[in-house]
């Protein structure tokens, strides 16, 4: 089942033409392979030199051209295969492992306004319920995933609103909540933040959940409002908005084996006979952008695997996508360096790559690691094994952990895949809370930035009385009241009710607002805005003022009807 959805992921690009390696995606330094690397005094490895470049950007566009009219043969192929101009990444790359993804919570319901009224049962009392709640948007990990693959077909995600109150005592039903599945190893952040930044959450293990987006609570209906001063309350509330937001989602693969190595190394290959995986493989380098994930079965034990794509000198700080390569490789519990044999310098090779990975975290750099000597059916290759094996061992890396393997014929690879496997009992199971930890600390010492908590995170803890007032007095005189609290109030009171509106005035007078207001030199007919709330500023508090003001307000609305009685039988 894994096995399946891995290919599904990781289709190979033919199917997204877009995806040339040889588009305008290339231009941008960031994706050039060997960008930054073109010094000639670098170290012995052989890097992708200028023409390889070039040779692979050829064979790529060629790729596409045979692979993907076929697919999209409807006459219209070029245009389908030119990259959108300014499109930083091709989608395909931008979206595996990272996603940005919005959701709402559901608002509540509003509460209802309804009087008991049957036969004998005179002024029977207010019967209007409280509306239910929205629903909330939860991340939930679902270990059949492993990719963020899904959200490229669904971005938005919305919790379903609380029913409405309803008259006869009726409260209206809690909308369901809403779990958005992902990968284990799903990594949340605000939108927009970097890898330094705090997450806000990291979802690691099955079941893990994480609240994104709080759905709003329900208004009450007049019944709550019932007291002994006020026994026939005409007033309910809105339902409060359910939360909305934009989040950034991260997967850090949370493979056993990490499969690393030089460009065109032949670790695509080696994933391919180890698992069901299809990879694309191609005699180029940056064959592979994307890590692709496999699963190998082996005497009915699962390892999974995932090729890495080639490593380049300067990967530690972000040459050729390095930093996004490498961080793949934090969480595997072994890694298996692919030494391609055909290489002028093997040797050379495996040095840098291991200097990258030491550079880029010296933890990486001490991962328990196999050797794959590659190619050995090529005379090239074999003849300098005895040879490279010698300098490995004088390199310090034990001999029995050196391997000789022929990807493309099988030679050698079972003994490898029996020998990771082996290693891999050996290893303690890896207490991710520790390794997160440990992250932390890194984080710190780098003096990473905690990240801004959620954009209007529910605070039910916050209190009417906490706001801020400022005023805006060069054109038209505005004042600007701030608090989470109030902000809320505003939005959920509903001003068809007088007694609404009235209700808002008094929670004014009493959080202080209105004093605050006046301490700071408002002025009739000001303009006062909380959060979505506009409304014109009056020192007149008396009750009649009041209430005419409210009448022409909804007229001038062109609203008249509800809630204008404020009791059933009293008439005018
Ligand atoms: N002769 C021979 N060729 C091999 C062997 N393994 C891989 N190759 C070839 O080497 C080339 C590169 O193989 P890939 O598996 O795409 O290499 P890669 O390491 O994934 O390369 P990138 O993804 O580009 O970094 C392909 O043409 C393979 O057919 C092998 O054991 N013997
Ligand atoms: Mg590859």
């Amino acid at each position: 089942m894994r096995g399946k959805r891995t290919q599904q992921a990781t289709a190979p690009p033919e199917e997204f033409p877009e995806l040339a390696l040889g588009s305008e995606a290339f231009e941008d330094e960031e994706w050039a392979p060997g960008a930054g690397s073109d010094d000639d005094d670098g170290p012995a490895a052989v890097w992708v030199t200028h023409e390889q470049e070039e040779a692979a950007l050829a064979a790529a566009e060629a790729a596409v051209v045979s692979g993907g009219t076929a697919e999209y043969g409807e006459g219209e192929g070029d245009e389908e295969k030119t990259p959108v101009a300014g499109k930083r990444l091709p989608a395909e790359v931008r979206c595996f492992d990272t996603a940005r993804i919005y959701a709402k919570g559901g608002d509540g319901g509003r509460g209802c306004v309804a009087f008991r009224r049957e036969k004998y049962v005179p002024r029977g009392g207010p019967s209007g319920g409280n509306g239910g709640h929205g629903g909330s948007v939860y991340l939930e990990v679902d270990p059949a995933l492993n990719s963020l693959m899904t959200f490229r077909r669904q971005v938005h995600f919305r919790a379903d609103p609380g029913t409405p109150g309803q008259g006869s005592d009726m409260h209206g039903a809690n909308a369901k909540d809403l779990l958005v599945k992902v990968p284990p190893g799903t990594i949340v952040r605000a939108r927009g933040d970097d890898d330094e930044a705090e997450p806000l959450a990291e979802l690691l293990r099955p079941g893990d959940r994480f609240l994104v987006a709080p759905g709003g609570r329900g208004g009450r209906g007049n019944l709550a409002f019932k007291s002994a001063r006020n026994t026939a309350p005409a007033l309910a509330e809105f339902g409060e908005k359910g939360q909305e937001v934009w989040i950034d989602l991260e997967l850090k693969l949370v493979a056993d084996v990490g499969i690393i190595g030089c460009p065109n190394a032949g670790k695509s290959t080696l994933l391919s006979v180890v698992s069901a995986a299809k990879p694309k493989i191609a005699n180029y380098p940056f064959t592979t952008l994307v890590p692709n994930l496999g699963v190998c079965n082996l005497d009915y034990r699962t390892t999974v695997f995932a090729d890495v794509p080639g490593l380049l000198e300067g990967a530690h700080v972000g040459v050729g996508l390095g930093h996004q390569f490498l961080r793949h490789c934090q969480r595997c519990r072994l890694l298996v360096h692919v030494v391609d044999g055909t290489s002028p310098d093997p040797m050379g090779d495996f040095r840098a790559i291991r200097q990258e990975l030491e550079l880029f975290n010296p933890e990486l750099a001490v991962k328990p690691q196999m050797v794959a000597y590659n190619k050995m059916d090529v005379p090239d290759s074999s003849d300098y094994w005895e040879d490279i094996k010698e300098q490995l061992v004088a390199e310090g890396v034990p001999a029995g952990d050196i391997y000789a393997i022929s990807a493309v014929s099988g030679r050698g690879v079972t003994e490898l895949v029996r020998a990771v496997r082996a290693m891999l009992d050996t290893l303690p199971e890896v207490d991710l809370t520790a390794a997160l930890e440990a992250e932390d600390e890194r984080r710190e010492q780098r003096g990473a930035v905690p990240s801004a908590p959620l954009p209007g995170r529910r605070d039910t803890d916050k209190r009417i009385g906490e706001f801020s007032v400022e005023s805006d007095l060069s054109g038209p005189r505005v004042w600007f009241v701030r608090g989470t609290a109030i902000e809320r109030f505003a939005q959920m009171t509903d001003w068809g009710y007088y007694e609404a509106a009235r209700r808002f005035q008094r929670v004014l007078v009493a959080s202080g607002i209105d004093s605050a207001l006046r301490a700071k030199g408002v002025l009739d007919g000001d303009t006062v805005v909380i959060g979505d709330l506009e409304f014109e500023y009056s020192s007149d508090k008396s009750e009649s003022t009041m209430y005419d003001r409210w009448f022409k307000e909804r007229r001038a609305a062109g609203i008249v009807g509800r809630g204008q009685a404020r009791w059933p039988h009293v008439t005018g």
